[in-house]
This record gives C-alpha cells, sequence and structure tokens, in this order.
C-alpha cells in the first residue's frame, strides 16, 4: 500500500534503553529530527504526528474519523456474520452464542453502502471478519463490491481457514488482497479440543494454498494460553523457517462467556524469553505506528514472527481501528462496550449526512485507551465471536 507522509518523512525506529523509539523529520520544521513515540511513552501528544503517516494524499482522512486524540481511523472491520463453523474455546461459550435474527443483520447492499460512506471519508483499509467471514453465502460478490470502491487501498480478512481453500482463488479474483488465517495448534487432536470441531487438516491446506496463490505475507494467528498450546511456540517459529509466513503470537483477552482468567495468560515477555533462547538471532523490524503487533525476523528464516500484546503492552496510542458489526452496531473500541445503531437511521430513511454525524460523534466519543488488564475482564462486552477481533 502507497503512503504519503505528509507531515513526516523519512521514519524510522531506533533502540535505547529498552525502548523502541520512532523518529521523524518534519517538513516545515527545518527537517527536525526528534523522537516522536516510544513503546513506554507512546504519549497521546505524539499520537497525532504518527498518525500522518496513515494518510493517503488521494483519500484525505475527513473530521468524522479522527477523534480527540487526533487519532486517524483508517481502518474498517466489518463482522459479517455472527455465525461460525467451529467453536472456540477463547471466543465463545460452550453452549454457543445468542444469535441475531436474519432481518436484524446487514444486507449486501446496507454493508456496501455504510463500507462506501467510510471509504469517501478516509478509510483506506477493509478487514472482513466475523463470526467465520467465509460462510457467508455472498461473500464473493461483498468483496466485488467493497474492493471496487474508490479510494480502499486494501481489501483483508480474518478467516479460520476452513472452507478458505476451496474459496480462496474466485475472492482473490474478486479482489481479495490480505490474509489471516487462525491456527492455535500444529497438533490435530488438540485443535480439536481447542476448537471443538475438526479441521485442522483443513486449515494447513488453506495456508499452503494462500501461499500458492501469491500471498505474501500469509499471516497465521495464534492465540496463546497457558497450560493448552504455550509448548508450542518454538515449533510455530520453526514453521517460519521454509514457508513465507508471518505468524502472529495473540496475548489470550478476556470477552464475555470465553474461559480467560488470569493465570492462562501468557504475557509477551514470557513468550519472548522462550523464542530468545531458540532463536537467538531475532530482531525487531520496523513497526509501523498504527500496527497491532510487534514484528520480528529471525536469520535464515524466509518468514517472521510476531506479537500481539493487547494484554500487558497496549497500542492504543496508535489506534487507527474502528468497528462495523453484523447487526449494523457502530463500535470504537475492542474492549469498550458503547456501541451505536447504524442500520437503524439507514433503514429509517437517513442520508449519508445524518448517517456522518453519528458516526461522527461516536468516534469523538472514544477513550484514549482500554482499562487495565483485570478491569477488561469485569466490563460488559459482547462476545469476541460478535465483535470479530
Ligand atoms: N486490543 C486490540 N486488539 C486488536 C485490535 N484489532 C485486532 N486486534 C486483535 O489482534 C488479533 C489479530 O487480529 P486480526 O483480525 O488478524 O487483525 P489485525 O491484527 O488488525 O491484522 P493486520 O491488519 O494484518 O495487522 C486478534 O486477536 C484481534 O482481536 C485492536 O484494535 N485492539
Ligand atoms: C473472532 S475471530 C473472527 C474471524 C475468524 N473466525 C477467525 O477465527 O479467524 C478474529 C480473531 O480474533 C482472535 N480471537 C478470538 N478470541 C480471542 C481472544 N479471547 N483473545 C485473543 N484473540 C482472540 C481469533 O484467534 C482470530 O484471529
Ligand atoms: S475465533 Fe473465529 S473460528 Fe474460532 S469460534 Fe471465534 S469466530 Fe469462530
Ligand atoms: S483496545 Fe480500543 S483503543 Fe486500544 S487499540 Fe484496541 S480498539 Fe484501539
Amino acid at each position: 500500500m502507497r503512503r504519503c507522509f505528509s507531515k513526516i518523512t523519512d521514519c524510522h525506529l531506533g533502540f535505547k534503553n529498552s525502548n523502541f523509539f520512532l523518529v521523524g523529520s518534519e517538513v516545515g520544521s527545518g527537517s527536525v529530527t526528534r523522537t516522536i513515540a516510544t513503546t513506554s511513552e507512546r504519549s497521546f501528544s505524539t499520537s497525532y504526528a504518527a498518525h500522518q503517516v496513515d494518510q493517503t494524499k488521494d483519500n484525505p482522512v475527513s473530521d468524522m474519523l479522527i477523534d480527540s486524540f487526533g487519532r486517524l481511523h483508517t481502518y474498517l472491520r466489518i463482522s459479517l456474520t455472527e455465525r461460525c463453523n467451529l467453536r472456540c474455546q477463547y471466543c465463545m461459550p460452550s453452549e454457543g452464542v445468542e444469535l441475531t435474527p436474519k432481518p436484524q443483520l446487514l444486507s449486501q447492499s446496507e454493508i456496501v453502502r455504510l463500507a462506501g460512506l467510510f471509504v469517501s471519508a478516509g478509510v483506506n483499509k477493509i478487514r472482513l471478519t466475523g463470526g467465520e467471514p467465509t460462510i457467508r453465502k455472498d461473500i464473493e460478490e461483498i468483496c466485488l463490491q467493497l474492493s471496487s470502491l474508490k479510494g480502499l487501498k486494501n481489501l483483508a480478512i480474518t478467516t479460520n481457514g476452513i472452507t478458505l481453500a476451496k474459496k480462496l482463488p474466485k475472492l482473490q479474483e474478486c479482489g481479495l488482497d490480505s490474509l489471516n488465517i487462525s491456527l492455535d495448534t500444529l497438533v490435530p487432536a488438540k485443535f480439536e479440543f481447542l476448537t471443538r470441531r475438526k479441521g485442522h487438516d483443513r486449515v494447513m491446506k488453506s495456508i499452503d494454498t494462500a501461499i500458492e496463490l501469491g500471498y505474501n505475507p500469509v499471516k497465521v494467528n495464534c492465540v496463546v494460553m497457558r497450560g493448552l498450546n504455550d509448548d508450542e511456540i518454538c515449533d510455530f517459529v520453526e514453521l517460519t523457517r521454509a514457508k513465507p509466513i508471518n505468524v502472529r503470537f495473540i496475548e489470550f483477552m478476556p470477552f464475555d462467556g470465553n474461559v480467560w482468567n488470569v493465570k492462562k495468560l501468557v504475557p509477551y515477555a514470557e513468550m519472548m524469553d522462550k523464542v530468545v533462547k531458540r532463536f537467538p538471532s531475532i530482531k525487531r523490524m520496523q513497526d509501523h505506528p498504527t500496527e497491532t503487533a510487534k514484528n520480528f525476523t529471525i536469520d535464515g528464516h524466509c518468514g517472521s514472527v510476531s506479537f500481539i500484546t493487547s494484554m500487558t503492552e497496549h497500542f492504543c496510542s496508535g489506534c487507527n481501528r474502528l468497528r462495523l458489526l453484523a447487526d449494523g452496531n457502530f463500535k470504537v473500541c475492542l474492549f469498550g462496550p458503547s456501541e451505536v445503531s447504524l442500520r437503524d437511521p439507514l433503514r429509517s430513511g437517513a442520508d449519508d449526512e445524518a448517517l456522518r454525524e453519528i458516526i461522527g460523534a461516536a468516534v469523538k466519543r472514544k477513550k484514549a485507551a482500554h482499562a487495565g488488564m483485570l478491569d477488561i475482564a469485569k466490563t460488559a462486552n459482547r462476545p469476541m465471536i460478535h465483535i470479530g477481533g
């Protein structure tokens, strides 16, 4: 994706006193180089500057997508369905979740209309998620229509990969640019335990199909849980030696109905200790300031490794994400319970301007960061399967 560095040029990361820091030369200030963010003090006074790198010149970000901390929201996650063909323990309760009746879910044309509104305001990346987005029957048509939106630079999907191998060639033709596939274990029996369903071989096949079709990197999302799959961290890293994949270890997050407790959380620092011992050449890469992941390379590996540290080192100061849920609710933060319906005004005949006002007001109410770890666990929120990650 092409980036326009409208205010900051020549961004790079440095490393000092155990902190990575982002340095940028600012246009219009005599190219003065200064530290604009560190991992320990990624403060909000600097986040606006860091965010300028997320603007594209041909699709500038309108006020509707800028929050009260100056964060530019250029990434929209759309949940296409609340249903899924797996039942992952970390995502949903064993008894399943309450499903919104079909007529109350967004139709294809409603999704495209709302997405068009966001893209015309400056969103340049859309991720389809769910539930499992690939089980939606009209997914190809949705991809085709979204990928045609002027100003959209990247159409991505997060999927469990169960039915992906068969569907991917067509989805690629319909404009799907990037792929994240979830896989938490390399052991088939454990997969069945974790997901309460069979299908490990199908997910592995989907990863290989995605590589064959030229997706690079194929991102592999692995939620790490103590006593369940933390013994497989180095095996996942080993996979990146020969496969052009980016394995992303995700800290286990609490949501309604999942099996989270603090003892099951494996903190980033602990995961990293394991990896460094076995792969001492691991090196931090330059991260984009709005990314969820901290990214690393290892000598001799054609893939890479990342960590998504929502629980122990949040990345809220660089947040550029908004969420449209399958029932048409708009959610400005993954961990925030606050939601507003876009479906209802849309169905009552609201014009684009009225919808923009509702969206803009919700964005302005977005908080600086999420609550502390244990507070998140106590906050009322939906199950993850409704939110889509
Ligand atoms: N705390 C937090 N976690 C997020 C956010 N967005 C995604 N995640 C988590 O990151 C993990 C991977 O999510 P993905 O669906 O692959 O999305 P992504 O990390 O934005 O993917 P890329 O666009 O490829 O970087 C999941 O556990 C998500 O719940 C966010 O805005 N905040
Ligand atoms: C909710 S799923 C939806 C998309 C698709 N069904 C899938 O599994 O990839 C999106 C992402 O959220 C991650 N996820 C779900 N529950 C989580 C939790 N409790 N903590 C961290 N990540 C979680 C999944 O592993 C997946 O990568
Ligand atoms: S993580 Fe994805 S595959 Fe697993 S239950 Fe949730 S929505 Fe389904
Ligand atoms: S927790 Fe909320 S504010 Fe923080 S990165 Fe995620 S969506 Fe953004």
